[in-house]
């Protein structure tokens, strides 16, 4: 198979270097210094202890039809990536966005749009839904000074079809390859549910690890931190239920989820210590303006993100996030109490 992964960041570069374990042929698709690093020197990924050293090839934009393509970039640069590799995805290459968030296919093949995830409409134009694979990937990976990524679970990725008509033949090889090359892969009967539990720990984490410089455990571990992902949790549930009709699981499933993560910055604070743009519009506007929509706006996390949005230097120093959480807290407290 001709598999082609874009995005040599933490996600791309673990997937890149397990596929070529597979025996596929892998592209990956990489810009600037990291495309001159990969080209001269390969890539690697150290598995808790376990490393994979890879020589996939690499260029700057595809110029050969692939079988797969994965695209390994955050959420607010699918769009850009994709259209940049249009020479390598024909109508039959399956494309797998490997973005947290509510992804922009979630009501495919409805026509209901998922806001704030496609803005320009170029996901729409360039892709048709029967050639798009929905994904859910459980991994935590971050990367040393020297550009190897480091992880520290063993990778499990749920895969579907989003639309009817998806070749199943080429799924069925595709998931054959990445199970060869070390990636857990399943063909799930209900991948919306999967995004929904993924996204119900991203939205309670991600925002607020950013805002105030906190790993997953910490927030598990601190009772501050914890009442105020349960706050997003709750508002989260309740959406999910009146809308989608979907249950999701309880809060004291969150608090052992992030003790058990460990001491693991999440990508939204690895973004914040990098000065780059937060993944904002999938992980958490997404689903607050479709609550909004439905009279039910997510009060807590609006507040998490409005201090993301006035914050000048992120994560906040001191003072300015005992301040933050003091007025987190006390939104969440007054919430809570019965008038
Ligand atoms: N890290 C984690 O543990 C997990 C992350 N995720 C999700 O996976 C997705 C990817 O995250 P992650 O790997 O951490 O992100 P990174 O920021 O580490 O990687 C993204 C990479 O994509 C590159 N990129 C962006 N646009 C292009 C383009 N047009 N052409 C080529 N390269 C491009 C970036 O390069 P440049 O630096 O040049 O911009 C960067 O190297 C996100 O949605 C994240 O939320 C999901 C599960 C776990
Ligand atoms: C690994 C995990 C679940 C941590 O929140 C994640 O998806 C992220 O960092 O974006």
């Amino acid at each position: 198979m001709k598999i082609a992964i874009i995005g040599a960041g933490n996600i791309g570069t673990a997937m890149a270097a397990l596929i070529c374990n597979s025996g596929a042929e892998v592209t990956v698709v990489a810009r600037g210094a990291r495309l001159q690093a990969i080209a001269e020197g390969g890539l690697a990924l150290d598995d808790r202890g376990t490393r994979h050293d890879a020589r996939p090839k690499a260029t700057e934009a595809l110029s050969e039809v692939q079988d797969a393509v994965f695209l390994c970039v955050k959420s607010q640069q699918l769009g850009a990536a994709l259209d940049t590799n249009r020479a390598g995805i024909g109508p039959e290459t399956l494309v797998i966005p490997m973005v947290n968030g509510l992804p922009f296919w979630f009501f495919l093949p409805d026509a209901r749009p998922v806001p704030h995830t496609d803005p320009e409409g170029i996901l729409a134009r360039l892709l048709r839904p029967e050639q798009v694979l929905g994904a859910v990937l459980l991994m935590t990976v971050s990367m040393d000074e020297t550009g190897v990524a480091l992880s520290t679970n063993t990778p499990t990725l749920s895969l579907a079809p989003v639309a009817p008509g998806a070749d199943g033949a080429k799924v069925d090889a595709l998931i054959e390859s990445l199970n060869a090359g070390g990636v857990v892969t399943d063909l799930s009967d209900d991948i919306r549910a999967k995004v929904l539990v993924k996204l119900m720990a991203n939205v309670t984490t991600n925002p607020l690890s950013a805002l105030v410089g906190c790993t997953l455990e910490e927030i598990g571990q601190r009772d501050d931190l914890c009442a105020l992902a349960f706050a997003v949790a709750d508002e989260f549930r309740a959406w999910a239920k009146a809308d989608l009709g979907r249950d999701l699981p309880p809060n004291p499933w969150l608090r052992e989820l992030l003790l058990d993560a460990g001491p693991f910055a999440t990508s939204m604070l690895q973004d914040a210590r990098a000065g780059r743009t937060l993944e904002l519009d999938a992980i958490a506007r997404a689903a607050m303006t479709l609550a909004e929509d439905q009279g039910q706006p997510m009060r807590c996390l609006a507040a998490i993100v409005h201090a993301l949005d006035i914050a000048t230097t992120l994560p906040l120093d001191g003072t300015a996030c005992a301040a933050a959480l003091s007025d987190l807290t006390s939104l969440t407290s007054l919430e809570r109490t019965p008038s």
